[in-house]
């Protein structure tokens, strides 16, 4: 099945692919807002399928409903909404980095302060968490979750500053790592991006209403009007007063992740000014630029493929069709209890259409390949439907080393290209030939001459192994990544 030579690598068929990260949003002064962020978590839904919850501000109460599983399995009858009653709220969609996928660890999380309630979501990962952890634990803190986020609580909880935004930026000013957090307080809708500005955060206006979310899917939904994106090291502070803006960084240059373009965020979003859709074609046209091949027809691995391949196909001329089909009743999480059921694994998800793939030679395009797994079973199902040659293209740059930023891949030796040569990987994978973009490529179809290597334009240690911030977690013992003391067994 895996292509011409015997690898040590074991064919993985639990689909532990790049996956998701989370999706925030906030909305402040609206009779609606919990059915509101519902909708806007509806919208984030592909940045994380594990858990969801919304907490709401109703006068001083606070209401919190949290939930393993998806948004529309929990969030979308009238009475749940009724529940959450208040103008004020704040959700999330989740999908671990820190700590495992259990009730105590979904967001948003929520603490008492001595001035107040505040409940907190974030996207992105914190790479000294766990260190400042062990630090409040041995200083007598209790904490109540295994995120890494909930360290921000328990900063917030410590800090002596007498203004929320003070202590919230104190509290920011010991984390290292990537973040876009929305809080919740008595008053105040907070709202703040780390100072690379890795993770988005976007800030929209409904009929005077301030909105805060990950992606602008999610203001389109509700019909919300985009107004800006919350700058890198900003923090804003929304209120029945109006909004404020502070850098407790002072500026400096972004550096947004550019998996974010790749894969993580919805085509249909608009982020740094981009249309990701518009990017991500512009991304197979430097493909075809870089690594044409001759071919019949040009076919995407649905759906992270589709916008790459269209570019491929505008830029090579060859004609573009739908090869594969994908099955959406198969959720990202889809579960596979037992080694044979999952050795069905990407059939489930996607199938050959037979008719335009048998005596064709197919070029294939896919966004990234992460452990090969998507690729192996892909390519033997074009071989079975009769493809006469099978070539696989990449509209991003090898992906050698693993991410703390939010998004969950696999640990760096079972990155494919980690440990294989790009032919050890063709033969791995099945293929005729196998191309990726260049990493010169990505930032060309980013609308630049290439990677400025001395101020990257792009958070990309992925492909470069250029992080961008201190890995102060990864250098410490590993004594305090245990897993929880406490199981919930109901
Ligand atoms: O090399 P692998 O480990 O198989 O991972 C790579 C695949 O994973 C992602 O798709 P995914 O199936 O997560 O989602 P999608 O349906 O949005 O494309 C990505 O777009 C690749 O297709
Ligand atoms: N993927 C994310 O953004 C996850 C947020 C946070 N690190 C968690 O694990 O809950
Ligand atoms: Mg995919």
């Amino acid at each position: 099945m895996n292509g011409e030579t015997d690898f040590e690598f074991d064919l993985d068929l639990d689909g532990d692919t790049l996956r998701e990260e989370c999706g925030v949003f906030g909305v402040l002064g609206h009779e609606d807002a919990a059915a509101l962020t519902a909708l806007g978590l509806h919208a984030l839904q592909h940045r994380g399928q594990e858990a969801a919850g919304i907490v709401t501000l109703d006068n001083d109460q606070f209401r919190a409903e949290r939930h393993l599983g998806l948004v529309g399995d929990h969030f979308s009858d009238a009475d749940t909404i009724a529940r959450l009653s208040g103008s004020a709220a704040i959700g999330h969609v989740r999908y671990s980095t820190t700590g495992e996928t259990i009730l105590r660890n979904v967001q948003p999380l929520f603490a008492e302060l001595d001035g107040g309630g505040i409940a907190i979501c974030h996207n992105g990962n914190f790479t000294n968490a766990l260190t400042l952890r062990r630090q409040l634990i041995r200083d007598g803190a209790i904490c109540q979750s295994t995120s890494d986020s909930e360290v921000v609580l328990q900063l917030l909880a410590r800090s002596r500053q007498p203004k929320i935004v003070d202590r919230f930026i104190e509290a920011i000013k010991q984390m290292e790592g990537a973040y876009s957090l929305v809080a919740l307080t008595g008053k105040k809708l907070i709202g703040a991006r780390d100072p690379l500005g890795i993770r988005p955060l976007v800030l929209g206006d409904l009929n005077g209403a301030p909105i805060l979310a990950s992606e602008t899917c999610a203001l389109d939904i509700i019909g919300a009007r985009f107004i800006r994106e919350i700058e890198n090291g900003e923090v804003i502070v929304c209120s029945t007063g109006g909004i404020e803006s502070f850098f407790p960084f002072g500026r400096r240059k972004a550096r947004p992740c550019i998996f974010e373009y790749i894969y993580f965020s919805r085509p249909d979003s608009i982020l740094g000014g981009r249309s990701v859709y518009d990017v991500r074609r512009e991304m197979g046209r430097q493909l075809a630029i870089e690594s044409q091949v001759e071919a019949d027809v040009v076919v995407p691995v649905p759906d992270s493929g589709v916008p790459a391949a269209i570019g491929y196909s505008q830029e090579s001329g060859i004609p573009f069709e739908l090869g594969i089909i994908r099955n959406h009743y198969v959720g990202r999480t889809f579960i596979e209890p037992t080694q044979s059921i999952r050795t069905l694994g990407v059939k489930l998800k996607h199938s050959a259409n037979r008719s335009q793939i048998a005596g064709k030679r197919v070029t294939l395009i896919d966004d990234s390949l992460v452990r090969g797994t998507t690729s192996v079973k892909i390519v033997q199902m074009i071989r079975d439907a009769g493809a006469r040659e099978v070539h696989f293209r990449l509209a991003s740059p090898p992906i050698r080393y693993s991410d703390y930023y939010g998004i969950d891949t696999p640990v760096r030796e079972k990155l494919l290209a980690a440990r294989y040569s790009l032919e050890e990987m063709r033969a791995y994978i099945g293929a005729d030939t196998l191309a990726f973009l260049s990493v010169e490529g990505i930032y060309r179809a980013m609308g630049y001459d290439g990677r400025d290597d001395e101020n990257p334009q792009f958070t990309d240690h992925c492909f470069t192994g250029d992080y961008p911030t201190p890995l102060t977690d990864l250098s410490g013992d590993a004594e305090f990544r245990h897993p929880p003391r406490l199981v919930e067994v109901r």
